[in-house]
């Protein structure tokens, strides 16, 4: 299966860079995966529904391509590093082809698109920064395939 993970935001982060090139070519090693940046949306004299709204809109727009579409939000389902990686194996045995995980902008997601969403993720009940998400994601996918695959890098 393939993994896109879209996020939507701006970040010259000097910590998230770092997560990027220490966790992208290590999860490369186990699965396609596709890393995709788009930039906050500028709508004219904007409310924050306006900006959602436009950044729903992108987000539809890429998941045309795929056949699942999963959100990070703070008011999703709780789920544990096993339970992570147990999603991803069920996905991969659905025949899932592709799937697209999306972390979302400052103001988070527009209300319409959460009925649109096969899951809806938390890593926590606290709300995190979308430049810190992308850290925590890219080492939960990580850890989810090292947990599939019987590598010895998670413990519990
Ligand atoms: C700053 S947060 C969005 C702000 C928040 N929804 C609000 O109402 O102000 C940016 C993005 O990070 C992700 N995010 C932040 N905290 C999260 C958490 N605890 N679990 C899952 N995703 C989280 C979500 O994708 C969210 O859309």
């Amino acid at each position: 299966m393939k993994i896109s993970l879209l996020t939507i935001g701006k970040s010259n982060i000097s910590y998230v860079n770092e997560a990027e090139t220490y966790y992208l070519p290590r999860l490369r090693h186990y699965t396609r995966f596709e890393y995709l940046k788009q930039e906050p949306k500028k709508v004219a004299n904007a409310d924050i529904t306006s900006v959602q709204k436009a950044e729903m809109e992108l987000i539809l727009r890429e998941s045309e391509g795929s056949d699942c579409l999963i959100l990070f939000d703070e008011r999703g389902k709780l789920l544990s590093s096993r339970e992570l990686a147990a999603l991803i194996g069920q996905l991969q045995n659905n025949s899932v082809r592709h799937s697209l995980w999306v972390i979302g902008g400052a103001y988070g997601f527009h209300s319409d698109l959460y009925s649109k969403a096969k899951k809806i993720i938390s890593l926590s009940k606290l709300t995190f920064s979308h430049q810190l998400v992308r850290v925590i994601v890219l080492e939960q996918f990580y850890r989810a395939f090292t947990i599939l695959h019987n590598h010895p890098y998670h413990h519990d």
